[in-house]
C-alpha cells in the first residue's frame, strides 16, 4: 500500500532526517516506526501525506507517486491522528469528527450523522458530540481524533505518537480499543512511537530507526525480538526482549490437566465453575485470588500467574470463564522455551498463535501433548457445575505440579472446587 524507494530528506539547515529508506508498508497491516528522539519517524511519517517533501528517491501510495497528486487533496484521503489530539478548540466534538467529510462537501447532516456513528464506534457515548474538547478527558479527546481520522473511511491511517500523552492505564485502553478498530476495519496503519511495548503490542511489523534517519531493521515482532540485527536494536529493545517474545505467544500449545485431587491449596470455584481463589487446607493463609486465562492469552500473562500462584498452577478457563484445567509453571516454561527456539531457528511461526488483548476466542479442551507430569495425583473432582478437565487416550491428563504440593483433598466449600 506504501512504498518508500530510496527516500531522503534533508532540511535547508542541512539536517539529514531520512537517509535512503527504501521500506514497503503492506496493505491491512500494522508498520510501527520506532527509534529515539530525531531519528527521523515523524518525518518519515509526514512525507506519506506531504506534509513534508521528499528532497529525492519516490513514496507510493497505492501504486501512485504522491509527488504527482495534488497535496490537500492526498491529505484529505489519508487520516491524521497526533499526539495532543489537535481538535479545534471552538467546535463541537461532533464538528471536529465531521471536518473531513464537510470538506469533501458531504453535507451538514450527512456529514454529522457519520460524525455520530463514529462516536459510537470510538467507545464514546452520544452526548460527548455536543461537548467541547476541553471538557473532555485526555484519553477521550484521543478518542475523538481517531473518529475524525477514521471520518471519510480513508484507507490508510497516519498516527504519530497518538497515545503518547496520556497514563499508562488509558494507553493500554486507547490500544486495546485500536485493535479491535482494526480487526473491523483493516486500514493501512504507520504508527509513530517511542514506546517499544507498544511497538510489540500494536505492530504487525516493527521499523527500526536510528539517529541520522537510517533504518536498521524492519521486521514482524517476533523475528526482531528473537533475531534483532545488530546491538543497536537488541540495545532499543531492551533487556527483557526474551519475556516480550512471550507476550507474543499464546497459551494455548501448552499442555493442560484436570486440577489434581488433595493437596495443600484448593482452588475454589464459583457456582458457574469459575476459578475463583487459591484456599489453604488449614485457613492457615489468606485466599490468594485467581487470575484464570484463556488460551489466547500470552505465555508473559501466564508465566506472572504462575509465580504468584501459591501452587505454581495456572487455572484456564473457556471463553465463558468456567475452568478447562490447570497448567504447571514448567510446562508453561518449557513452551517459552519452545517459542524462543522457534525464533531463533527460522522465520517460523514465533508468533503464529499471537496473544492479542481481549480478543474473544473459545477456548476447547485440549488433551495434553505430552506424558503425565511428575507428581500429578489423581484425576479432576467432579464439581457440582464446573466442567469436566480432559483426558487423553493414556489418561495423561495432570499438568506437572511443583514438589511438595501433592497431599489430601482440601477442606470442603460451599463452592465447587478443585484442589492440590
Ligand atoms: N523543519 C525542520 N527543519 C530542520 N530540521 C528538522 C525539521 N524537522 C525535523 N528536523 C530534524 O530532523 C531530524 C528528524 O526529526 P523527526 O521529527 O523526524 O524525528 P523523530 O524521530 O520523529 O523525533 P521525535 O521522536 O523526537 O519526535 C531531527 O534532527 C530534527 O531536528
Amino acid at each position: 500500500m506504501i512504498q518508500f524507494d530510496t527516500v531522503h530528506k534533508r532540511f535547508p539547515n542541512g539536517t539529514t532526517a531520512v537517509h535512503d529508506l527504501s521500506l514497503d508498508m503492506p496493505e491491512g497491516g500494522v508498520t510501527v516506526l520506532v527509534g529515539s528522539s530525531g531519528c527521523g519517524k515523524t518525518t518519515t511519517l509526514r512525507m506519506i501525506n506531504r506534509m513534508v517533501d521528499p528532497t529525492s528517491g519516490t513514496i507510493r501510495v497505492g501504486g501512485r507517486d504522491v509527488l504527482e497528486q495534488d497535496a490537500a487533496e492526498l491529505r484529505r484521503s489519508i487520516g491524521y491522528v497526533i499526539q495532543q489530539s489537535g481538535l479545534f478548540p471552538h467546535r463541537t466534538v461532533l464538528d471536529n469528527i465531521a471536518t473531513v467529510p464537510l470538506l469533501l462537501g458531504w453535507g451538514r447532516r450527512k456529514a454529522r450523522a457519520r460524525a455520530a456513528e463514529l462516536l459510537e464506534t470510538v467507545g464514546l457515548a452520544a452526548d460527548a458530540g455536543k461537548r467541547y474538547p476541553h471538557q473532555l478527558s485526555g484519553g477521550q479527546q484521543q478518542r475523538v481524533g481517531v473518529a475524525r481520522a477514521l471520518a471519510a473511511d480513508p484507507p490508510v491511517l497516519l498516527m504519530d505518537e497518538p497515545f503518547g500523552a496520556v497514563d499508562p492505564v488509558v494507553r493500554t485502553q486507547l490500544q486495546d480499543e485500536l485493535l479491535r478498530l482494526q480487526r473491523e476495519l483493516n486500514k493501512t496503519i504507520v504508527f509513530v512511537t517511542h514506546d517499544i511495548d507498544e511497538a510489540v503490542r500494536l505492530g504487525d511489523r516493527i521499523a527500526v530507526f536510528r539517529s541520522g534517519g537510517h533504518l536498521v531493521q524492519c521486521a514482524e515482532p517476533a523475528e526482531l525480538l528473537a533475531r534483532p540485527a545488530d546491538g543497536f536494536v537488541a540495545d532499543f529493545l531492551g533487556a527483557e526482549r526474551g519475556l516480550k517474545l512471550l507476550s507474543l505467544t499464546t497459551l494455548a500449545d501448552v499442555p493442560r490437566g484436570p486440577a489434581p485431587e488433595g493437596g495443600v491449596w484448593t482452588l475454589r470455584l464459583d457456582s458457574a465453575g469459575a476459578p475463583v481463589a487459591w484456599r489453604h487446607k488449614d485457613g492457615d493463609a489468606a485466599d490468594v485470588p485467581v487470575r484464570p486465562l484463556r488460551d489466547t492469552d500470552s505465555l508473559l500473562a501466564a508465566l506472572d500467574e504462575s509465580l504468584s500462584a501459591p501452587t505454581g498452577l495456572v487455572a484456564r478457563v473457556d471463553a465463558e470463564g468456567r475452568l478447562t484445567g490447570v497448567s504447571s509453571r514448567e510446562d508453561i516454561h518449557d513452551g517459552a522455551g519452545a517459542a524462543h527456539a522457534r525464533g531463533r531457528s527460522s522465520r517460523g511461526p514465533v508468533g503464529a498463535g499471537r496473544a492479542r488483548a481481549a480478543e474473544p476466542q473459545m477456548s476447547q479442551p485440549r488433551a495434553p501433548s505430552r506424558g503425565a507430569p511428575s507428581g500429578a495425583r489423581g484425576t479432576a473432582r467432579a464439581t457440582k457445575d464446573g466442567p469436566q478437565p480432559p483426558t487423553d487416550s493414556r489418561g495423561q491428563t495432570s499438568p506437572r505440579t511443583p514438589e511438595g504440593t501433592d497431599g489430601t483433598e482440601g477442606a470442603g466449600d460451599t463452592d465447587a472446587e478443585a484442589t492440590t
